[in-house]
């Protein structure tokens, strides 16, 4: 098995999408990582997904994609027990991840002064909307408000169309994946130097840093970036979106390797033979290729040119939708989803770490916690007695499974009820 980061202890404070997609990760990689929830509601993805019934049990198919391989503590951080509490758990721990407004945990005594103080070495890890300074540091958002904002919009759709989104909430999980990243390399240099650090992930900055061509580009030369629709990025004439007989087809031909093939794979053998021949001046007359391309890719179905064109080394691929591509036995190769049980007699798949190492998958093998699923046990490794834990839970501070402590402190009820 994979577990590189085995050993090292994680504390999660975080919410939503981009801050726990980065302790998942680490979990993935073999942490342990105890998340911390509001006790009483928890996480507000609990109650996030389509299976309605799962979202009652608080074990939402947002909250389970990526929470999985964790323990959950309800643990009231707005009081000075569960203050003190967490700044024990994290002296014992190696990492720690928070994700609430810049300012938020500083204020309640959190901050990264405040646990640099009882773990000196800490890697404290701050993800927010956009970043710890700045003019906008103290605004928060979510994903579609930093699409909106960071320039993709202006690259997506079409003239026509106008500014479009991305649909998937990719800035939140590109965030989570650059704070593991970064923790990573926080990991790796502790271990040369002795030293923590306070890092800070901002989902802008990940949205731009996702554009890195784009950026120096423009600021090199001026350029600006026009609606790209199905286009190829490059816009090369034989790089592109095409009609076939029964959908659309991407190919991409960017090199006279791939060129000659395509041609002839088209019956487009005169072309193909001018291209051998002379690449150069194939060169000028490619503009002038695509009508010739798109008559010819309307004669046969989308899926048999990418059977045909593949054989011949031309990347092209059918567009599918997420239901078919998943159905492939490609993607059940690439184990990229693992089945978990949530709640007794419901599956549920999860995403595993999009990597394989040595060959495998890395899969987690618990699925997301209920919460505070493991409120006493952490508690007593930490060195409370039952009677402490016992206070702790009739007092509020701390929530367990069977609902008992909780009494979900007012503002955090406010920022994490989900309507
Ligand atoms: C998501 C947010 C906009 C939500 O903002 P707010 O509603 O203003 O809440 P905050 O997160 O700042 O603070 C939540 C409050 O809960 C309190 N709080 C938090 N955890 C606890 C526990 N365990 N116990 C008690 N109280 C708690 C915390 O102290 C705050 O109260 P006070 O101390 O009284 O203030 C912001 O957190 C944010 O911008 N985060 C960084 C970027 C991010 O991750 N965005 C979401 C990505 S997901 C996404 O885009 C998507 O789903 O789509």
């Amino acid at each position: 098995m994979f577990e590189p980061l085995k050993g090292l202890r994680v504390i999660d404070t975080s919410h939503v999408l981009a801050g726990p997609y980065a302790g998942y990760q680490l979990a993935l990689l073999g942490a342990d990582v105890i998340k911390i929830e509001v006790p009483g509601i928890g996480d507000w993805t609990r109650k996030g997904g389509q299976l309605p019934e799962l979202n009652e049990a608080g074990m939402g198919l947002s909250y389970m994609s990526q929470n999985a391989a964790k323990r959950s503590l309800a643990l009231d951080i707005k009081t000075p027990e569960g203050r003190d509490i967490l700044k024990r758990l994290t002296a014992n721990a190696d990492v720690f991840i928070e994700n609430m407004r810049p300012g938020t945990m500083a204020r309640n005594g959190l901050g990264y002064e405040d646990m640099k103080a009882v773990k000196p070495d800490l890697i404290y890890c701050s993800i927010s909307a956009f970043g710890q300074d700045g003019p906008y540091s103290r605004r928060g958002a979510y994903d579609h408000v930093i699409q909106g904002m960071c320039g993709i919009m202006g690259t997506t759709g079409t003239r026509e169309s106008g500014p479009t989104k991305v649909g998937a909430p990719y800035v939140d999980f590109a965030t989570g994946l650059n704070a593991a990243y970064a923790i990573s390399a926080a990991l790796h240099q502790r271990r040369a130097t002795g030293e923590g650090v306070h890092l800070d992930v901002a989902m802008l900055d990940t949205s731009m840093m996702l554009m890195a061509s784009l950026l120096t580009s423009h600021l090199s030369s001026g350029w600006k970036p026009e609606p790209a629709g199905n286009e190829a990025w490059s816009r090369s004439p034989t790089s592109g979106c095409f009609e076939t007989s029964d959908g659309l087809l991407m190919v991409a031909a960017n090199n006279i390797r791939q060129i000659v093939p395509l041609l002839e794979t088209l019956g487009l053998t005169e072309l193909a033979e001018k291209a051998r021949r002379d690449p150069a001046a194939m060169r000028d007359e490619l503009n002038g290729l695509r009508p010739a391309l798109e008559a010819a890719l309307l004669a046969r179905s989308a899926s048999a040119w990418e059977e045909d064109l593949n054989a011949v080394g031309v990347p092209a691929g059918r567009v599918r939708n997420l239901a078919e591509m998943l159905a492939e036995e490609h993607a059940a190769v690439r184990q990229l989803t693992t089945p978990m049980e949530a709640v007794p007699g419901t599956t549920v798949h999860v995403p595993t770490a999009g990597f394989k190492a040595n060959g495998a998958a890395i899969a987690p093998t618990t699925p997301a916690p209920r919460l505070g699923e493991h409120s006493r046990e952490v508690l007593a490794e930490l060195g409370l007695s039952e009677d402490e834990i016992d206070t702790l839970v009739s007092d509020h501070i701390v929530g367990t499974t069977d609902g008992a402590g909780d009494r979900t402190p007012a503002s955090a009820s406010a920022a994490f009820a989900r309507l």
